[in-house]
């Protein structure tokens, strides 16, 4: 069985094999998408392909669409080159369910790949024509957050964002350069409305997908090189729109065990490649069954009926109400929780973690005692339901090969919004009291021990890539287990580091009980076993 138009024409071989295939005619699909393009999505990594590419499959599967998605990738080409384009755009989405059983479906949704790069004419040609064509109704993306940022970490224009700004629309190089040069034809091809939509994990991202385009519409206009009318074309709803959305499905990378199991099938290309760019592909993508995506609803040229694939679409205080209720209070600081003590205690799967009596009870106390008394109800999703969700079946889900040390990547860039929201809601409300918290600060304490560098039986520990790595960690890599505090001094530039943790937590009344759990924390081998103890029950 191969991955591709020829190999997929063997249906039997794939029934036999239980492999779910499109009940569609691709070829249809595909016409039609040629001639009435309706949806382009930026950002052909894995979870565009586990999540979104699969909702439209389904709606395509029930005769409620009549076309398929086109993928453009503008950062790293080699997924186009060697996965989508060897495959004929098709992949296999094994979902895996926490009862065991696993789903393996041909997605067929994605029709057309396309490389982003001026270049490549024959693509950048297709991508003018399907920017100027009137059935264009929306842009997605999931390009990671570093995709929308102009500037570098010292806060300067990247340089081929300077090149951009000084040579014009014409043969851009930079990521949004590329985008607006493109949304620029469509302005000059009769001001077509469109929605840009995000879908990228960070909050409000709309907004900072509107942010660059427009920094990059006004440096272009006040160089000259385009027509006065088009920052107020991108800055207004009714032509070009961003709205914000939040999406939520647990996605890792492809993962051996899989493709041992697809191989087992007779699944015969099912190699994966680690491009030059570092990302991780395969012809395979696994990742849970729960999936969440929640988008205002904002389309001035109308839009793809994606409610009929179970995404929902509603106002923007909504969406940014379900993002922090998953950001700030039910899934995302009970995995950076699980993270650190992960990494601590040597785990390398959540799920393992969450068979540990301590780690589990960790994370329903913060999630249900610290956590959702203060917790943003959006109304739509219910947060005590969303957090029984998380903690009963999405993180102990034995099948999904996802790991602490991956979430323990950037926690520097995450405890703000994590925790911090949290402490300062503690703060403001009459009824509550800052200094009740007891195991937020555990997890804080948690992280200053983990950046030692040791885990808890003293063997080296490899830190997960973190940009603030070098400023936070010499402050601790000098204690050795044992030595007394008090830590006052080696702790108080991170914890009253407000970038770190939006509060200094000295201010909230809270970092002296972090320097005392830290105390008890380095107090010895094994001490983190014995504190996790000593303060979970
Ligand atoms: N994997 C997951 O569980 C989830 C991921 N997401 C969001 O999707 C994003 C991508 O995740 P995956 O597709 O799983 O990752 P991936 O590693 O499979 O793919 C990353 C995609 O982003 C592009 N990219 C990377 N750096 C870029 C840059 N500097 N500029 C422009 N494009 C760039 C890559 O070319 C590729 O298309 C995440 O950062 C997150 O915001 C959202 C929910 C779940
Ligand atoms: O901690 P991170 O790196 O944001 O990742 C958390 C994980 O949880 C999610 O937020 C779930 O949707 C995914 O984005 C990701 O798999």
């Amino acid at each position: 069985m191969k991955l591709n138009l020829k190999g997929l024409s063997d249906e039997k071989a794939w029934r036999d094999a239980l492999y779910n295939l499109p009940k569609f005619s691709i070829e249809k699909v595909k016409g039609n998408t040629k001639a009435y393009p309706n949806w382009v999505h930026f950002g052909a990594g894995n979870i565009f392909r586990a999540f979104i590419a699969n909702v439209q499959q389904n709606i395509l599967n029930e005769g409620k669409s009549d076309r398929g998605i086109v993928v453009a990738e503008g950062f790293d080409y080699e997924i186009i080159e060697n996965m989508n384009k060897p495959h004929d755009n098709l992949s296999v989405l094994v979902t895996l369910r926490a009862n065991g059983s696993i789903e393996k479906t041909v997605i067929a949704s994605i029709v057309e790949s396309l490389i982003v790069d001026t270049y490549s004419k024959e693509s950048w040609c297709r991508l003018k024509e399907i920017f100027t064509s009137p059935s264009l109704q929306m842009v997605s993306f999931t390009i990671t957050e570093k995709g929308y940022s102009l500037k570098d970490g010292r806060g300067g224009f990247l340089p081929a964002v300077i090149d951009d700004f000084n040579n014009g629309p014409q043969n851009p190089v930079s990521y949004i350069g590329k985008l607006v040069s493109l949304l620029y034809e469509r302005y000059m091809n009769g001001k077509i409305p469109l929605a840009l939509v995000s879908m990228d994990n960070m909050s409000h991202n709309g907004t900072k997908l509107l942010n660059a385009v427009s920094s990059f519409a006004k440096q272009w206009i006040e160089n000259g090189f385009i027509d006065n009318g088009f920052e107020a074309y991108v800055s207004d709803p009714k032509f070009v729109a961003f709205p914000w959305s939040m999406i939520d499905k647990i996605t890792p990378r492809p993962d051996p065990s899989v493709r041992e199991m697809l191989q087992k099938d007779g699944f015969e290309d099912i190699d994966d490649i680690v491009t030059s760019k570092n990302t991780y592909v395969a012809p395979f993508v696994n990742a849970e069954e729960s999936e969440y995506l929640v988008i205002e609803d904002l389309f001035p040229n109308g839009r793809p009926n994606l409610e009929e694939g179970g995404v929902i679409f509603t106002d923007r205080e909504t969406v940014d109400k379900v993002e922090k209720m998953k950001v700030c209070t039910c899934l995302n600081p009970l995995h950076t929780a699980l993270a650190i003590y992960g990494c601590l205690l040597g785990y390398t799967l959540i799920s393992k973690e969450m068979k540990d009596p301590e780690l589990r009870t960790l994370v329903e106390k913060i999630g249900y005692e610290e956590g959702l008394p203060v917790v943003v109800n959006p109304i739509i999703i219910d947060p005590k339901e969303f957090i029984d969700e998380v903690l009963q079946v999405r993180f102990p889900n034995p099948f999904m090969p996802d790991t602490p040390q991956r979430i323990a990547s950037d926690t520097s860039q995450k405890l703000g919004i994590r925790f911090g929201e949290t402490i300062k809601a503690y703060m403001t409300r009459e009824d509550l009291n800052v200094t009740d918290l007891k195991l937020i600060p555990l997890v804080i304490a948690g992280w200053c021990r983990y950046l030692i560098g040791l885990d808890d039986n003293g063997e080296k520990l490899e830190l997960s890539p973190d940009p603030l790595l070098e400023e936070v960690a010499p402050y601790v890599r000098d204690i050795s287990f044992g030595d007394k505090g008090p830590f006052h001094d080696k702790l108080k530039p991170i914890l009253s580091n407000t970038t770190i943790f939006s509060v200094n937590l000295y201010d909230a009344g809270i970092g002296e009980k972090v320097e005392i759990y830290f105390e008890e924390l380095v107090s010895k081998k094994g001490a983190v076993r014995d504190t996790l103890k000593k303060y979970v029950y």
